[in-house]
């Protein structure tokens, strides 16, 4: 089972507009909403793989309600901690082959929640094959709670931390077995322009594997084995929110798996473009992603 932990879960809201312009007023063609948050679409692709997965976290209030309800309704096993105050939702504005993303900060979680989910999460983390934590932490949560929960794996299966800022910074030094920032991402956390150099650096804070995503220009992985690149097929139009979290499921899959990591990064590629093709975060184009995957070409880099 590939255990999934989004704390800070949301309801995500996807718009479609014929094109966004700030300052004006726009006419809304297509709603859509569904549970999200970064652990969540990770679950909802692998579930669409087929791999057994649960999702865990944070929900609360109304909003908690309807995220429980969805998650139900597609068929995802999920045991979540309920808190008093109310989930946050995120709205998606897609128009002209892009994404524009609103992400509310989410609900303050307190200390004697916390102390629930850690119960639950290492009962939960015990029957886990492979532990992924992803997403922004909920206000009230400090920077070092992926560091705790990596602690309570405590390597005894391969966990993949998808996180930025001081909460990736500090959940290094727990020893995940692969983080996935964006180049950005990257950027900022080590202060170094070049990915492959400020990749290294979050190896030699305790990372065993980087892979570091930058959209157009391809996924880079550094690992004690090697290192190796993939591009993107080609340019892709659609909604590019999800994508990451789409690589981030293949590469929970493919080390759940044991596959090579040029495997993994062939995957990766693979199903993030796919994703972008489909309108919802945490959806992929099956067809794309079967006829992607012998197309994409991985050098050693
Ligand atoms: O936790 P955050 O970093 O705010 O990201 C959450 C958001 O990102 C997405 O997961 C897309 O990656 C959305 O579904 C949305 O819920």
């Amino acid at each position: 089972m590939i255990l999934t932990v989004t704390l800070n879960a949301a309801l995500d809201v996807t718009y479609g507009v014929d094109d966004l312009r700030p300052h004006t007023t726009h006419r809304v063609r297509t709603v859509r909403t569904r549970a999200g948050g970064k652990g969540v679409n990770v679950s909802r692709v692998l579930n669409a793989l087929g791999h057994d997965t649960v999702v865990t976290g944070f929900v609360g209030g109304a909003t908690g309600q309807a995220i429980r309800a969805e998650l139900a309704e597609a068929g995802l096993a999920a045991e979540l901690t309920e808190i008093q105050a109310e989930s946050r939702r995120t709205v998606a504005v897609v128009s002209a082959g892009d994404a524009t993303l609103f992400s509310e900060p989410g609900p303050a979680v307190t200390e004697a929640e916390w102390a629930t989910f850690l119960a639950r999460f290492t009962a939960l983390a015990g029957q886990a094959d492979l532990v992924v934590l992803s997403g922004s932490l909920p206000p009230g949560l400090p920077a070092g709670v992926y560091r705790e929960l990596l602690d309570i794996v405590a390597g005894r299966v391969p966990t993949v931390l998808d996180a930025d800022g001081e909460a990736l910074r500090q959940g290094v030094a727990g020893n995940p077995t692969a983080v996935k920032p964006n180049a950005a991402e990257l950027r900022a956390v080590t202060g170094v322009a070049d990915p492959a150099a400020a990749a290294r650096k979050l190896i030699d804070g305790g990372a065993s594997a980087v892979l570091a995503s930058g959209g157009p220009a391809g996924l880079l992985a550094i690992t004690a084995a090697g290192s190796w690149r993939a591009r993107p097929p080609r340019r892709l139009a659609g909604n590019p929110t999800g994508a990451g979290d789409a690589c981030v499921a293949a590469l929970a899959a493919g080390l759940a798996q044991e596959h090579s990591w040029p495997q993994i990064l062939r995957e990766a590629v693979a199903l993030s473009a796919a994703a972008v093709l489909h309108p919802l975060a945490g959806s992929f184009d099956l067809a794309a992603y079967q006829g992607f995957l012998p197309t994409i070409m991985v050098e050693i880099g």
